[in-house]
């Protein structure tokens, strides 16, 4: 079993996204130490680990909410220094376990609002009344409408957040994070909340992202449930305390002893 060392895949030299020894402190908390990762092109790579782990943590240096104190970031082979506003600029979004969404626009207009970084500046455009901008936003509630139909929920576009199902809700959510094209996508514990039907089929959903359009998309998954992570990953890293502890495909992941033990350390500390 590899430890501490980069996915080598036969895509690794598309890498999209590659980590070099990230590290993380807040005060005298080590939340990463010395994360090392590749996500390649078109794989879907989930990220494991009992709580406290630094799963979310990961998650918000690559949106740039959090500076790393070491290490450094590249993306499609540049060096990549994320800033949370220009992120969808640069073909990466995520999900939030929170979903996120405007509670007074309806489904359709939450999920053509995520269309708007992905235009120089559609906001101020608007405001010039400019013509393109109504173009623009005329084709982003057009690809809205398509995702929510895609998604199977095309008849809660005109419903509110606090109206949708939760199931519903989650796909709206992800509709909104697909509708800029991302070539990264983050999703943080998607399953969360779900019943087994639901979660079926977002199984089905997270493996089809990779094809999607024209684009080579990669996944981020972080989720507890191990089922679903087993099942849709290329590649699993295991983060304990910081550090990645474990990383390979699934099969190697189940089998390392180490991952296990982390899990049961994790169980009866709780
Ligand atoms: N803003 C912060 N200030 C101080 N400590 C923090 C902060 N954010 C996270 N931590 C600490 O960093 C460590 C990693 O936290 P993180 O939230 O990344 O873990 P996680 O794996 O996402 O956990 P969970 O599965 O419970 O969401 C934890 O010890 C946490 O308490």
């Amino acid at each position: 079993m590899q430890i501490q060392t980069p996915f080598r895949t036969d895509a690794a030299d598309t890498s999209r996204l590659e980590l070099t020894g990230i590290g993380v402190r807040f005060g005298g908390i080590v939340a990463l130490d010395d994360v090392s990762l590749q996500v390649p092109a078109g794989s879907v790579v989930g990220i494991m680990g009992p709580n406290g782990a630094g799963k979310t943590t990961l998650f918000n240096v690559i949106c740039g909410f959090i500076r790393p104190g070491d290490g450094s970031m590249s993306f499609d082979g540049r060096p990549f220094a994320p800033v949370p506003q220009r992120l969808s600029a640069r073909g990466v979004s995520r999900t939030l376990q929170g979903l996120g969404l405007f509670a007074g626009l309806t489904a359709l207009d939450n999920v053509t609002a995520g269309a708007s970084g992905r235009h120089r500046s559609p906001f101020a455009a608007g405001l010039l009344g400019l013509p393109f901008a109504a173009r623009s936003n005329r084709q982003a509630v057009g690809e809205a409408s398509a995702l929510l139909d895609e998604f199977g929920i095309g008849s809660y576009a005109h419903a509110l957040p606090p109206a949708l199902p939760y199931p519903v809700a989650k796909k709206v959510a992800l509709a909104r994070a697909l509708i800029s094209d991302p070539t990264l996508i983050l999703l943080d514990e998607p399953a969360g909340g779900l019943d087994q039907a639901d979660i079926d089929d977002l199984r089905e959903l997270i493996r089809a992202l990779p094809q999607r359009a024209d684009s080579v998309v990669s996944v981020m998954l972080v989720e507890h449930n191990v089922d679903l992570i087993m099942s849709v990953c290329d590649h699993i890293a295991v983060l304990d305390f910081g550090r990645v502890i474990s990383q390979g495909t699934p099969d190697e992941i189940k089998a390392d002893p180490v991952v296990a033990q982390a899990y049961l350390g994790d169980r009866e500390a709780s």
